[in-house]
């Protein structure tokens, strides 16, 4: 791309997160993504190409050996004129959801990331007139924590999302609560998948998207503006799924073509697209800890229907899901046993300041970096190096636990479809696919404490308004003594 010819009127607003946001070039198949930050906290021109520096070698030479190449797209610097770079944030700025509001895109360095718009297909440079479907999944953590320093048995029982859904309707976050459990979806089995995905397209909160021609057609633009009307859906996919049905119509049909679509992403997840250097370590095996939720809308009607056993066929090695799950896994002793570690690395760091540098704190993220996340030992020898690979282990588990997943889509005739891409079958339609992940931004190392004192909010929050409403007893304790904010042991 010629940084000296860039027009803002060839870029259109795409979307964007806490951290950074992104527009999409008219004609071509890239991205601009830009750093966010709060007003009157602007950093220095170096400082954000420093940050995006570790935010390219950090997918580079890290994330690419846990997911593989193929699914992890690092994309490089580059440095724009500050003047378009300051139309185009004119531009765009009616287009931003209020709530991302409270920050602002970075118009002073002039430095962004370019990326390859991963709603399109990853085979074709430019905008081509093939019509392609994008579904975009932030599944967060999929696991339920197996760290026998986990103090609250709770946490052993229900996942994190189904717990956190909890606080975040109480605080307005979100209108309604999620049957979407992330434990159903990373289970491999298909019937559970397929619940977790309905739910998501019931409820899709910040979970989901879906694109077509990389336009956004149904998910959240906003908290507060949702598209979630399913025969609306239907009607974008239809042309994809019954191309030459053109007389369907109604609940039937909605119903039918959302099947459809829930079985393509199902089948598309469970393939496996790539290898991966960390495919064939040692990590964590997927059978510790407890399979479902308890907290799962599946489970619980399982339940209601006299059956306690959930199953949970198991991803297979290959495929996305499961290095996501890898990765995330990685968080081995819980934010619980992570944090006294955390302090005896700050307690170093106080005495020797200088050693940040040395000890890789914020960088370079490089194969050396790598090397160190793999020493999985859980034996606290009480040295600063163990704890400190114990550290960068969680944050690689918390950047998976918060990454998305995209999965473009393009019907394609049976003659078309070459051997080199993959293809996954509808009941009418063919499509050729590609499966990426997004968003793998390292998480600071000073998020720590903030992760230690949420999740006490969100087990606390739970076990005082969910749990104990469930259970008569420990109703009427809390009852008692409203301003109890301590959690209750079993006796
Ligand atoms: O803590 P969580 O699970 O709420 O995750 C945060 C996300 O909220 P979510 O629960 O997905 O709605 C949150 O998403 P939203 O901004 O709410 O869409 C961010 O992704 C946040 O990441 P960062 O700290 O800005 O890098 C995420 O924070 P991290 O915990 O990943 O740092
Ligand atoms: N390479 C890409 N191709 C297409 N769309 C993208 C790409 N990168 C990001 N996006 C879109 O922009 C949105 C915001 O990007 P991203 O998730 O990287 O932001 P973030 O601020 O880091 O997120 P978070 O809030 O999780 O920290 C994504 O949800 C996705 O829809």
């Amino acid at each position: 791309m010629e940084a000296e010819k860039m027009d803002e009127n060839e870029w259109k607003y795409h979307g964007e997160g806490n951290q950074s946001l992104v527009v999409s070039h008219c004609q071509r198949c890239v991205v601009l993504r830009f750093l966010k930050s709060p007003p009157n906290q602007n950093k220095t021109s170096e400082e954000i190409l420093h940050h995006l520096q570790n935010i390219v070698d950090f997918g580079k030479h890290v994330m690419k050996q846990f997911f593989g190449e193929n699914y992890v797209h690092h994309g490089e610097i580059i440095q724009l004129p500050l003047d378009f770079v300051r139309q185009l944030c004119l531009k765009i700025q009616p287009e931003r959801p209020e709530s991302r509001c409270d920050k602002d895109m970075d118009t002073l360095s002039g430095y962004a990331m370019c990326l390859p718009n991963l709603t399109r297909l990853q085979t074709f440079r430019f905008v081509e007139p093939r019509p392609i479907l994008c579904i975009e999944i932030k599944p967060k953590c999929g696991f339920i924590p197996f760290s026998s320093h986990v103090s609250q048995e709770i946490k052993h029982k229900v996942c994190r999302y189904c717990m956190h859904q909890h606080l975040k309707v109480a605080n307005g976050k979100w209108k309604r609560p999620s049957k979407y459990c992330p434990v159903d979806l990373f289970s491999g089995n298909k019937q559970r998948m397929h619940f977790a995905l309905k739910s998501l397209l019931q409820e899709a909160q910040n979970n989901l998207k879906i694109f077509k021609n990389g336009e956004l057609i149904y998910g959240c633009k906003d908290d507060q503006e949702c598209s979630s009307d399913w025969n609306e859906l239907a009607r974008h996919l239809k042309p994809f799924f019954f191309p030459s049905n053109g007389l369907v119509s109604g609940p039937h049909c909605t119903r039918t073509i959302v099947k459809e679509l829930i079985h393509v992403i199902t089948l598309t997840l469970l393939s496996s697209t790539d290898a991966c250097r960390a495919g064939d370590m040692k990590t964590v095996p997927v059978s510790q800890g407890r399979s479902y939720c308890e907290a799962s809308a599946f489970n619980k009607e399982l339940v209601r229907n006299g059956k306690h056993k959930l199953e949970s066929s198991g991803l297979p090695r290959g495929c996305l899901l499961y290095k996501t799950l890898q990765a995330q896994m990685l968080d081995m002793l819980d934010i619980e046993g992570l944090y006294p570690l955390y302090n005896r690395v700050e307690q170093y760091l106080e005495e020797f300041p200088e050693e940040r540098s040395t000890l890789q704190i914020d960088g370079p993220y490089n194969e050396a970096f790598y090397e160190k996340l793999l020493d999985l030992s859980t034996e606290d020898d009480g040295t600063i190096a163990f704890a400190l690979t114990k550290v960068q282990q969680y944050r690689i588990a918390m950047t998976a636990k918060d990454c998305s997943i995209m999965i473009a889509l393009s019907p394609c005739l049976q003659d078309e479809c070459s051997e080199q891409r993959p293809v996954v079958l509808a009941s009418k339609t063919r499509f050729t696919f590609s499966v990426s992940v997004l968003d793998l931004d390292l998480k600071p190392y000073e998020s720590i404490p903030h992760q230690y004192k949420l999740d006490g909010k969100i087990v606390n929050y739970y076990l005082k308004n969910v749990q104990a409403k469930d259970d008569p007893v420990m109703s009427s304790l809390f009852k008692e003594n409203e301003d109890c904010t301590l959690v209750l042991h079993k006796v």
